[in-house]
């Protein structure tokens, strides 16, 4: 795309040009920058994924600020580019934000926004889906019966793993790490350990008020444990989810040799990043062990797999669907319903 060729303009006589690089859902953020004067200009290019110099074709000569997205590679080159064109800002549709070089739009003068905290629930809500496919095996046994293979009730058709007062392990108990370790917990009953690099105060606090609630019910209560290093967690836990930020830290947190320190029937979970797994070790390690199963809404290199992975039937794979839920707001007047897009 050397010139944008498919625009759609907003408020064509507003002061500040702020460009977006993907339609998005709703219209209030429209709104808004229209009542903030601003001429809004939405590339609705087919290609979902725009390359840097179609970024730079869209900001052009004078550009205030830029929408982009998780896609996108906004490096010196597209903040060189921004600044160049009078750009202050640049707001990054995602609560990720490891797309954006902060050191670079820090030397060109642009300020940086995502939208920490909006994704919380329903990743979490995604990542307990991948793992409650995982354990019971859903999508192989739904192939299983499309295929018209499903003769009769079988006592070992698809045997899977019950999760309760099993131990689920959370790699980065930030905040969607504790709303999946919270529905992990007190949905299913399982225990908890996890590792953060700072300490998640109101879920130890949550976890030990759940055991004594469990307790006073004459029930078994969970536990929780603060592991003191990653592979702790990686050695106890029957199912880990990984939700820490992609940065130097975590690239390849999961690799070949701490695979091999997880029970050979885990679960592992990766709704964060795609590079925070080797994937070419996970495929390798899943092919050596077929009882260990894996749930992957995010690959290393999207939307590509890595060769293999999409053969594997211990591997659950969906497109990075994790923000992909609405909700349904029930107002005071039970007749009239809101929804978030
Ligand atoms: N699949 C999807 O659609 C979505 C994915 N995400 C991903 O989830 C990530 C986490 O989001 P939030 O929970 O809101 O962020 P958060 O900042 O609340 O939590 C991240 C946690 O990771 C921890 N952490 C950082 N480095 C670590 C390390 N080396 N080892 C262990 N823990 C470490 C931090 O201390 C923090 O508690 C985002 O950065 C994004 O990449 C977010 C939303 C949707
Ligand atoms: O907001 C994010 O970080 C996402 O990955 C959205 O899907």
């Amino acid at each position: 795309m050397a010139k944008p060729v498919s625009i759609e303009v907003w408020n064509p006589s507003g002061k500040y040009r702020v460009v977006s690089t993907k339609p998005m859902p709703g219209t209030r953020w429209i709104n808004l920058l229209i009542q903030n004067d601003v001429r809004l200009e939405i590339c609705t290019e087919k290609k979902t994924i725009l390359s840097v110099e179609d970024i730079i074709a869209l900001i052009g000569d004078k550009c205030d600020g830029v929408i982009g997205q998780l896609t996108e590679d906004w490096g010196e080159e597209l903040f060189s580019a921004l600044s160049k064109a009078g750009g202050k800002a640049f707001s990054n549709m995602a609560v990720g934000y490891n797309n954006v070089d902060v050191d670079a739009a820090n030397k060109y003068g642009v300020a940086v926004g995502n939208t920490p905290g909006v994704l919380t629930e329903t990743t979490a809500e995604l990542a307990a889906s991948l793992t409650l496919a995982a354990a019971r095996r859903i999508v192989e046994a739904d192939e299983f019966m499309r295929a018209g293979l499903y003769d009769g009730w079988l006592p070992h058709l698809f045997v899977g793993n019950l999760l309760k007062g099993q131990t689920v392990g959370v790699i980065g108990a930030g905040r969607i790490g504790s709303a999946y370790a919270r529905m992990m917990v007190e949905g299913f009953k399982m225990n908890l350990i996890y590792y953060d690099l700072y300490q998640s105060t109101r879920l130890e606090k949550f976890v030990t008020a759940y055991a004594a609630f469990l307790k006073a019910n004459g029930e078994t209560p969970v536990t929780w444990k603060r592991a003191a290093t990653m592979d702790e967690v990686l050695q106890e836990a029957d199912i880990i989810s990984l939700h820490p930020v992609l940065d130097k830290t975590t690239y390849h947190l999961v690799n070949k040799e701490r695979l091999a320190k997880m029970k050979k029937e885990a679960i592992l979970i990766n709704c964060s990043r795609g590079p925070v797994i080797d994937e070419a070790a996970l495929v390798e390690h899943l092919k050596h062990n077929p009882m260990f199963r894996v749930g992957l809404d995010v690959f290393e290199e999207e939307p590509y797999m890595k060769p293999g992975l999409a053969e594997l039937k211990n591997a659950i794979v969906v497109p990075h669907i994790a923000s992909a839920s609405k909700v349904i707001i029930i107002n005071p007047n039970p007749y009239i319903k809101k929804f978030r897009y």
